[in-house]
């Protein structure tokens, strides 16, 4: 459906859980963010009925992330469910990697089409840095276990963050001249713990941009398969292609396409806006899925123009990127 700005609304972000084997220092805090119970997160059965409802208001893709999507109990079942339903064309996931070796598998059998996965360093003393508890050498186990099992494409998500990864972009930007791999550097968003960072963390993809174009050419790229918010360029000859999410500098969300459902049922409009719809109090009341689309035909309605992080940073919000499901 359009929303009151004439977007076209077809795009659900699904956090299946707020909880995470890693501790990323931009997204939690070191003690991690304190856990919903059992029952205060939405159900498998009670996911898979807000994205039926949702197929009735045009919702063609789903995006299931977290917190981390593969340490929920279930996951490769709700994939399963998800793939059946007709009106969805797209199923994917964003995953910090690890646990890809152990669940890749069963996760094309499910029917999954792609994955998305986060890597901010190629150093593994960083990344155990940055992930407080991580090892590089599972995500990248992850990576090829992503190769194996004939996911295309795949797109890693690097955050960019001045003095702790911006000298290795050319590295990035190197490995995707012999691996099919595609990059997407991020501008860091003042979301959750980020919102405390310092001003001068911020590394723009203007500056990314300058600091490859030193020593390569870059060229348009086709677009990949997906609908996001990254614009894609490659080398000349590259097996991959490299692509940049401006999401402060030069923000999308004039081409706005999503929703999100948080892990406790919670569906927000736009990620900087502290506004959402309570949808578990609506399954729990027993809405049936024409009634549940109704309530979120609302939410779309009300839907934010755009968000205003650079004027007031995360604002009046109490969450983390990994409890909204970035
Ligand atoms: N500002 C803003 N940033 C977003 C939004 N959605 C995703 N991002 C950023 O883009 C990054 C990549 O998102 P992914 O989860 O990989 O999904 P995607 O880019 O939509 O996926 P594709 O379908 O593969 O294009 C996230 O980590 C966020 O930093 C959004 O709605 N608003
Ligand atoms: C919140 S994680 C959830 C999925 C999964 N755990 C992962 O790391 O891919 C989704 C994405 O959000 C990104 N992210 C988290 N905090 C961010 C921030 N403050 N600014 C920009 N991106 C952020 C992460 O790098 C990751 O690519
Ligand atoms: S970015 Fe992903 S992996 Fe890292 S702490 Fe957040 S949810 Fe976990
Ligand atoms: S910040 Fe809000 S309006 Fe902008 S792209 Fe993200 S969800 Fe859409």
């Amino acid at each position: 459906m359009l929303d009151n700005f004439a977007r076209e609304i077809n795009y659900l972000r699904v956090s299946v859980t707020d909880r995470c084997n890693y501790r990323c220092v931009y997204c939690m805090p070191a003690e991690g963010v304190p856990m919903h119970s059992r029952d205060e997160i939405l159900s498998l059965e009670e996911i898979l009925k807000v994205i039926k409802s949702s197929t009735k208001l045009g919702i063609r893709k789903i995006r299931l992330t977290g917190g981390e999507p593969l340490v929920r109990k279930g996951i490769i079942n709700l994939v399963q469910e998800i793939a059946r339903i007709p009106q969805i064309d797209d199923i994917a996931l964003t995953t910090n990697g690890a646990l890809l070796p152990a669940y890749a598998t069963a996760l094309k059998e499910a029917g999954l089409k792609r994955v998305n996965i986060s890597l901010d360093t190629l150093k593994p003393d960083r990344f155990r840095q940055i992930t407080r508890v991580g090892r590089l050498r599972d995500v990248w186990a992850g990576i090829e276990a992503a190769w194996e099992e004939g996911f295309e494409p795949v797109k890693i998500n690097t955050v960019v963050i001045r003095g702790f990864n911006d000298d290795e972009i050319l590295d990035f930007v190197n490995l995707t001249k012999k691996l099919p791999l595609h990059i997407r550097f991020i501008e860091l968003m003042p979301i959750g713990v980020s919102d405390k960072f310092p001003a001068d963390k911020f590394f723009s993809v203007r500056q990314i941009k300058a600091k490859i174009s030193r020593y390569e050419n870059l060229e348009v790229a086709k677009k990949l398969a997906g609908n996001g918010p990254a614009r894609y360029y490659k080398i000349p000859g590259a097996m991959g292609s490299i692509g940049f999410i401006s999401a402060l500098s030069d923000h999308f969300c004039g081409q706005c396409n999503r929703l999100r459902l948080t892990s406790e049922g919670k569906l927000r409009p736009c990620l900087h806006s502290p506004q959402e719809v309570d949808l578990k109090a609506s399954l729990r009341l027993g809405l049936s899925e024409e009634e549940l689309a109704e309530v979120m035909r609302q939410a779309v309605l009300s839907k934010p123009e755009g968000h205003t992080m650079n004027a007031r940073g995360w604002g009046d919000n109490n969450r983390t990127m990994s409890q909204i499901g970035g």
